[in-house]
């Protein structure tokens, strides 16, 4: 039992206590078990009552969100810190305003419960009172005397420890609990770390909504935690808002979005979009690769500027009057209005796609104002429409302002270099623009088979047609991969909304890896968006950062180093004459201690290892599989960021920076994944930077 600074030293009071915390627990628990089977009575009511369909549909909805986040896990506690305030002994006042002086005794847990008179029993991590959870301080105690935090064990609760700030008593991160929790071993999917949200991790989980900010954070130091926290403390302050116009997560990879899918859902939101940047594009299906520096050129944000030409260019002059016939009239618009027509449009910068309806809609109101003239009538909705369809208004605008789809506008200017040079004249070089164009052109956008980099542009493109719809906050996490071009796509879904940006410039391992955190804020649209460290690394022990640390002189990035809360843990880097041999040993050896194991070599090496690994009876799993009952992951190096693994065997290293030009910071991520041990196996020698 854990009891530092507990005021009794006397086991019978500290018993008690705990009896009777267990029992808040149990009343807790059934209280929440009340509350969802009331949301599932209403929910099933409700599917009678609602009036007409769409209503019920979003009724259902609600009501079905609503039961899902009442969803009790048995696993997990339903609250794990006290805080009493002004030491009278009122239980969980939910009354008190964030001015007012706060008195009672309040349990901070993962969500509102309250009993059945509406009394509040727990209280929702995010909320106002609960701040002082995880801020107070001994120099600062915001009217806590004693805050509380509980050890658990599978649901069950074990012991507690107190800190008297009213008596100038605090823990820190010597807190028995919280080292507890950064120590476990470590299995499955990603958890929340709502216990133990740390003062300056709190800090940018409770930013404001109007903020947008940029966290610059050493590997372990919690960044992907923070926006995922943040994610869902905006949500339960702005519901309303935010459930209509969504939260979007990006990560790197399907295998970190499944790693980290679970939190949110634990903290009861359910409703976030978590998407890859390639998926949040994926207008086409990509099904060609290219090599690199093709690659990189069409991420680099000359292009945003060649697209916009390239659709400016389609925008033409008219060159003859419009005339139509309408029964026994004939209407006629001359050169000069339809001249004012097109430059008032624009000059209204819309859309390319919003700006062709607008031509149309004036051209039409024209015809309109002529024929009101003549038949002194105003003309009917038919006959609007009628115009506007009508074919010498179709051929006008298909010859001054003609249609134009993404996919159609990156193959013209893949495909021929004359379309290209007249967008690109100035911007790229001859050799650059050769270097764009296909070889083998596709006769047709549709038989095009897209490269990754091709949907980045039809993105872009699509984006100058039609304004996509925005998200209300968007959390990036490893935006230090982001190209700019991947950055404008982020930017056009979060234009009128707030960002969380997250990542680590050492960890850039992408060909336009970010070298400047401003940089990339530019491309995104926040350039005032602030850049803060977080430099207290909760998951690589100090061992195991001291080694990764030097390799940071050769990543050429001015980021700040950072300090393992962790001393245990373990480091040993050996040469071995077989590096499969002594990858399945280590494998055996390390599935003697608890936790997830994980083994990580270069790209090419990694099915030989899975089967090895197989023939020697450890049955593996892959970096997406976070449902597996198999303890062993063999992770190929380029999936294995933000993943993490309590015992993580690395192949090879040189083979690993070998493997791709931003090989050395590839080490770097590989190397600071552990999270209590890690073996470096090695044949080759290893890379001059990390043999120090
Ligand atoms: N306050 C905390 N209390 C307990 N555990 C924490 C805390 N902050 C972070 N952790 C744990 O530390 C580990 C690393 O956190 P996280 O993955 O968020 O770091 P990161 O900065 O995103 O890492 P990377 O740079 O490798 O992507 C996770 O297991 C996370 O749960």
């Amino acid at each position: 039992m854990t009891l530092a600074a507990h005021t009794s030293n006397d086991p019978a009071d500290l018993d008690d206590e705990l009896t009777s915390e267990r029992a808040h627990l149990e009343s807790s628990r059934a209280a929440l078990r009340r509350m969802r089977e009331r949301a599932e009575a209403l929910f099933s009511t409700g599917d009678k009552v609602a009036g007409d369909s769409y209503t019920a549909e979003q009724l259902g909805r609600h009501m079905a969100r609503r039961v899902k986040e009442l969803a009790d896990d048995p696993t997990t506690p339903l609250f794990f810190g006290r805080l009493n305030f002004g030491g009278t002994d009122r239980r969980n006042s939910d009354d008190a305003g964030p001015d007012d002086e706060v008195v009672g005794v309040y349990h901070v847990g993962r969500r509102h419960v309250t009993d059945e008179l509406g009394e509040p029993m727990v209280i929702d991590w995010r909320a106002p009172v609960s701040r002082s959870f995880y801020r107070a301080s001994a120099r600062d105690p915001q009217g806590v005397t004693v805050r509380r935090r509980f050890g658990f064990s599978t649901g069950a609760l074990t012991s507690f420890e107190d800190e008297h700030l009213d008596r100038g008593e605090e823990l820190g991160t010597a807190s028995r609990i919280l080292t507890a929790e950064i120590e476990r071993p470590r299995v499955g999917p990603m958890r929340d770390i709502v216990a133990t949200i740390q003062p300056e991790q709190d800090e940018l989980v409770r930013a404001d909504l109007a903020d947008s900010i940029c966290v610059q954070g050493a590997p372990g130091t919690g960044k992907t935690a923070v926006g995922l926290h943040r994610a869902a403390y905006l949500l339960y302050l702005h519901r309303e808002r935010l459930n209509r116009s969504g939260v979007l997560i990006v990560g790197p990879n399907r295998a970190f979005l499944s790693y980290i899918a679970a939190v949110l859902p634990a903290l009861g939101e359910v409703e976030v979009q978590q998407s890859t940047v390639e998926d949040l594009v994926a207008r086409v299906p990509v099904r060609a690769v290219e090599d690199v520096a093709t690659a990189t050129l069409k991420h680099d944000v000359r292009m945003a500027e060649v697209l916009r030409r390239a659709l400016e260019i389609q925008i033409g002059e008219p060159t003859e009057p419009i005339m139509v016939s309408d029964g026994s009239f004939r209407w006629r618009i001359g050169l000069e209005p339809l001249h004012r027509v097109l430059e008032e449009t624009r000059r209204e910068g819309l859309p390319y796609g919003v700006g062709r309806e607008r031509v149309r809609a004036r051209v039409v109101s024209l015809l309109q104002r002529q024929s009101e003239a003549r038949r002194a009538e105003s003309p009917s909705d038919a006959w609007l429409r009628r115009m506007a369809k009508s074919r010498p208004v179709t051929t006008f605008l298909d010859t001054v302002w003609p249609a134009v789809t993404p996919e159609g506008l990156v193959h013209t200017l893949l495909a021929d270099p004359a379309a290209l040079a007249a967008a690109a004249d100035g911007l790229l070089t001859e050799a650059e623009q050769a270097q764009l164009t296909w070889a083998k052109p596709p006769r047709t956008a549709k038989a095009t088979r897209w490269t990754a980099a091709d949907a980045v542009l039809i993105d872009e493109a699509a984006g100058l047609i039609e304004r996509p719809a925005g998200f209300g906050h968007v959390v990036i996490d490893e935006a230090q991969d982001l190209s700019p071009m991947q950055c404008r796509a982020i930017a056009r879904r979060s234009e009128h909304a707030s960002i969380t940006l997250l990542g680590d410039l050492a960890q850039g391992t992408a060909p336009w890896a970010a070298t400047d955190w401003h940089e990339t804020l530019a491309h995104l649209g926040k350039p005032n968006a602030v850049v803060v460290p977080l430099t207290v690394g909760f998951r690589v022990p100090a061992a195991v950062v001291a080694l990764a640390n030097r390799l940071l002189p050769a990543l050429a990035v001015n980021v700040p180093p950072a300090e393992s809360l962790r001393r245990d843990g373990g480091l040993d880097v050996r040469t071995v004459t077989d590096l499969t041999e002594a990858t399945v040993a280590e494998v055996r050896a390390a599935l003697t201690h608890d936790g997830s194991v994980g083994v990580i070599a270069a790209d090419d090496a990694v099915e030989q290892l899975r089967a090895a690994l197989a023939d020697a009876g450890v049955e593996t799993a892959t970096a997406d599989d976070v449902s597996t009952a198999a303890r062993v992951t063999v992770v190929p190096a380029t999936l294995v960021k933000g993943l993490e693994y309590d015992h993580v065997v690395v192949v090879e290293p040189a083979a690993i920076v070998a493997a791709e030009p931003r090989g050395l910071h590839r080490l770097y991520v590989v190397l600071t994944r552990a999270v209590s041990r890690l073996a470096v196996l090695h044949r080759d020698p290893l890379p001059a930077a990390l043999a120090g």
